[in-house]
């Protein structure tokens, strides 16, 4: 596919757009009582309330139509049917099959059975799962195991962690699951303060085994158990790995039955739900891990199976790309009311940044439409006393979705309800904003003078007509989590596919990762850095001297 602008609907929507230009939520909603219900949809335990946006059903209508002549529906079609779609890596693209119902049992890709793969590791899974939590898996003196040290980084890091912490209230007891990732030395000097090498098993996960950070990482682990009572042929019984190349895994000194498998066919970014997951499968149950990857399962279903006026991430996708290309919104936030949730926003921001930050299109072409946003956000209520000033009144427009379970996990007097009221009042206010009539009018009740009124009641003002999107759920569970990370997996890519742009290839990483590789060289060795850049000639020296 070539470039969107060219689309019949794109163009439509560019013009659709001045024709909304006046038109104001608030009166969206005064012109049609059934709105909300119109624009509410459910899924895999998940209620879209996307009625606070700035559409009608013509905008519907028009979003629509640019995802089917975008070929969403084939690109689904070949997504769950293994086709090669991340083109420049000549990969199929196949999380969904790392939670594929047990019901099916064959997914051939390349002319293997994906499926048999991913169930017998699942099955590697829960045996070792069992072992840990048993203690018929002992340390090297005999002890039972009570922590456990996920080392990796980026997608080997931040899906897990965040689903991990995200499910701290279905905690198993006894072992207690920590996450090291930066390279930084503070990250795992930290940790290992915490733990016993006795007691300790660690799991490095890396798809590649040949990441800087997770293997420096690993080293230092490794270096620290045997600097501390563990010898060489005590390593396999305190370290295991996730990783697509089990000889590096053997080299480092894993026994081959702690490698648990992965596969060119699952994007960093999506594979939480393989083995990557391994540390939220030690610290919740594989029960539970199983109910995550059901839920995403639903969700998947949902989206390959659901009218595309009805499928949630479709809707999401596509008001999305009414913000971004014909809003010129840059930053989409993510707010979730749920404390346990609050680092969703960072995976969110990676899976969809890694995926959509790109400028070529599938043809070879240079974009000529804004693509990925940038995704950012946190948890409520505390961003409310930070960052929702700019959300209200700033110069730039941020459409926000709001994430927040109707029963809490931790029921203490009336903190639910006030979180409860707080995110709906973010919402609310987002749309409905403050107008100058009313502002003066508050001055005045309060008694300010006039003079008072005409300084004040400008700043008061809040343009109101801000987009949201709110996701409402029962409460909580390993199912709605995975479905909900599901969620916005699919949305980021309905939107790439709209781009015509490749969501599963991550080039940009690549340089940084090349000329970080320099630069240590240069900084460890005496070399010749005339060539270099003013700037980053003086940094290096400016390291060198305080090593000397
Ligand atoms: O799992 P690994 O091979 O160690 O890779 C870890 C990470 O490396 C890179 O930064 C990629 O851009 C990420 O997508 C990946 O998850």
């Amino acid at each position: 596919m070539g470039s969107p602008t060219e689309l019949t609907a794109w163009q439509k929507l560019t013009e659709h757009k001045q024709e909304m230009a006046s038109v104001n939520m608030k009166s969206l909603f005064a012109a049609d009582p059934k709105r909300a219900e119109k624009y509410t949809t459910q899924a895999a335990g998940w209620t879209l309330d996307y009625a606070k946006n700035r559409a009608n059903e013509k905008t519907l209508g028009l979003l629509t139509d640019l995802v089917k002549e975008a070929g969403l529906e084939k690109a689904i079609k070949g997504m769950f049917s293994g086709a090669h779609i991340n083109n420049t890596e000549d990969r199929s693209v196949l999380h969904i099959a790392l939670r594929a119902s047990q019901a099916q049992d064959s997914l051939m890709v390349d002319g293997v059975n994906v499926l048999e793969e991913v169930r017998s590791t699942l099955k590697q899974m829960e045996k070792f799962v069992a072992q840990l939590h048993s203690g018929e898996w002992k340390g090297y003196t005999g002890k039972l195991i009570t922590d456990v040290i996920s080392i990796g980084i980026g997608g080997s890091y931040l899906g897990p962690k965040v689903v991990a912490e995200a499910l701290t209230p279905y905690e198993k007891d006894g072992i207690k699951v920590h996450f090291v990732a930066n390279i930084d030395g503070s990250d795992i000097t930290g940790k290992l303060k915490l733990v016993n090498p006795e007691t300790t098993v660690f799991v490095i996960s890396s798809k590649t085994f040949g990441t800087l950070e997770t293997l420096s990482n690993a080293n230092a682990a490794r270096d620290w158990f045997l600097s501390n009572g563990g010898s060489q042929s005590d390593v396999s019984k305190h370290f295991a790995a996730v990783s697509s190349n089990v000889k590096k895994a053997v080299d480092f000194g894993m026994a081959k039955e702690n490698i648990f498998p992965m596969w060119d066919w699952v994007g960093g970014r999506y594979s939480l739900w393989s083995a990557i997951g391994l540390p939220v499968a030690i610290a919740v149950g594989m029960d539970n891990f199983y109910e995550l990857l059901d839920g995403a399962h639903q969700m998947d279903e949902h989206f390959r199976t659901a009218p595309f006026e009805e499928n949630l991430p479709v809707i999401m996708g596509a008001l999305g790309v009414w913000y971004i290309n014909f809003h010129n919104a840059q930053t989409h936030a993510l707010i979730p009311y749920d404390h346990y949730l609050r680092a969703m926003p960072a995976h969110i921001q990676q899976l969809d940044m890694e995926s959509n930050g790109k400028s070529t299109l599938l043809n070879g072409d240079g974009v000529e439409t804004d693509t990925g946003p940038i995704i950012w956000g946190g948890a409520g209520t505390n961003g409310q006393h930070a960052y929702h000033q700019l959300l209200h009144q700033g110069t730039r427009l941020v459409p926000v979705d709001f994430i927040v379970p109707l029963a809490p996990h931790n029921p203490i007097g009336e903190h639910h309800a006030q979180l409860f009221a707080n995110c709906l009042s973010q919402s609310q206010a987002l749309m409905v904003g403050k107008t100058l009539e009313q502002a003066q009018q508050e001055l005045r009740d309060s008694g300010s003078t006039d003079d008072q009124i005409a300084a004040i009641a400008p700043h008061k003002v809040i343009p109101g007509n801000r987009p949201s999107n709110t996701l409402l759920t029962d409460k909580m569970t390993p199912a709605t989590i995975g479905a909900l990370i599901a969620l916005y997996e699919h949305r980021t890519f309905v939107q790439g596919t709209i781009w015509g742009i490749n969501s599963f290839d991550q080039w940009g990483v690549e340089l940084g990762k090349v000329l970080g590789t320099d630069i240590y060289n240069r900084l460890v060795s005496d070399s010749d850095n005339s060539a270099l850049d003013a700037s980053t000639q003086a940094l290096i020296k400016a390291f060198k001297k305080a090593q000397s």
